[in-house]
């Protein structure tokens, strides 16, 4: 047989992984370009009732924003398994921790997204179109990563809003999306914030998405999500000297419920994550 035809079979032999590749390539960037097309939809549609029903940017429009986005699991076959509900059940303010693996969550963010809760998101989200609208409208707080500065005298604000309006505050400490199948160190905006405000941390954890969502893998099937509310965290008794092992308690916390969640045998970090 010559080298010609030698090449040729095993190019044929090759060609139905090659078409599954780009099959699945295909399928993946489709489901994720519908996951947008019907984020900014939703959002459009929403926008609207919340100009009807509350007249401009307030945190009332969180429940008209949650109920419409709650639809949006079941075109992708996600479920939700949630425990814990009742640890929302605090009156008065308090910071909500969780973690943070794709833009996904926004679903299992909104499943379970107690009264008056707002969330902290980077400003460039400001710009998305009808979905920067909709987190304008239903109260969320821009933040500019580039500027600590800036975000830290924002966080002051905050603390003191959280007060004088009674709004829980959903801050993503790991500060950006992570489906690496484990938690980054966090960031301490969080924890300056709850203590600044003196109120109880609520950590929320969700299992790992990535038996069944993988960008790198080009996966995207349905699947469950646990997600598990912890008991609050007390921080009245802490000061500043104390934010560096507060933050390390709620993440070796919420890194133990993540690994239970997502069915993962636990392995401890030796890497501390003060100072990151
Ligand atoms: C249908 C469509 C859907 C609709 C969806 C609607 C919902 C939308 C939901 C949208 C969801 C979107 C989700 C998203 O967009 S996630 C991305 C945006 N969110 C975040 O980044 C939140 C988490 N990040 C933080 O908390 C960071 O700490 C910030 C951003 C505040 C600063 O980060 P940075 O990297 O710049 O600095 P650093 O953390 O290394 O800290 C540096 C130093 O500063 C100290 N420090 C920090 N903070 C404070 C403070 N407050 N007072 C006093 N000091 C403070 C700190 O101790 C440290 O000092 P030292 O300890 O080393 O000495
Ligand atoms: C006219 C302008 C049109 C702009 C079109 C923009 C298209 C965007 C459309 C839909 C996006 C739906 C996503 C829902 C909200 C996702 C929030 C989110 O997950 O943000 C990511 C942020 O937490 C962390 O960002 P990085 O991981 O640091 O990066």
């Amino acid at each position: 047989m010559d080298l010609g035809w030698l090449l040729w079979t095993f190019l044929l032999l090759l060609l139905p992984f090659i078409i599954m590749e780009i099959s699945s390539t295909f399928k993946f960037h489709f489901k994720i370009t519908s996951y947008c097309a019907l984020c900014l939809l939703l959002s459009a549609l929403a926008a609207p009732m919340c100009l009807l029903r509350n007249g401009g940017r307030t945190v009332e429009n969180m429940r008209i924003i949650s109920r419409v986005v709650r639809t949006l699991k079941y075109f992708f076959g996600i479920r939700f398994e949630v425990r814990g509900l009742e640890n929302f059940q605090i009156d008065g303010p308090c910071v909500i921790i969780s973690n943070h693996q794709s833009i996904l969550d926004m679903m299992g963010l909104m499943e379970i997204l107690p009264d008056r809760c707002v969330q902290i998101a980077k400003k460039e989200l400001m710009y998305a179109g009808s979905v920067g609208l909709i987190t304008y409208l239903g109260g969320v707080i821009y933040i500019n990563r580039n500027r600590t500065s800036d975000a830290k005298s924002i966080m002051a604000a905050v603390a003191e809003a959280m007060i004088s309006d009674n709004l829980k505050v959903w801050v993503y400490p790991e500060g950006t999306r992570n489906n690496s199948g484990d938690l980054l160190p966090f960031k301490k905006g969080a924890f300056h914030l709850a203590l600044q405000a003196q109120v109880p941390i609520i950590p929320v954890v969700y299992s790992s998405f990535t038996s069944f969502y993988n960008q790198k893998k080009n996966l995207f099937t349905g699947g469950t999500i646990k997600v598990e509310i912890l008991p609050k965290i007390d921080t009245s008794d802490l000061s500043e000297k104390d934010i560096a092992d507060l933050t390390e308690r709620c993440h070796q916390t919420m890194r133990q419920v993540f690994f239970r969640l997502s069915n993962k045998p636990y392995e401890a970090n030796e890497q501390s994550n003060c100072g990151q």
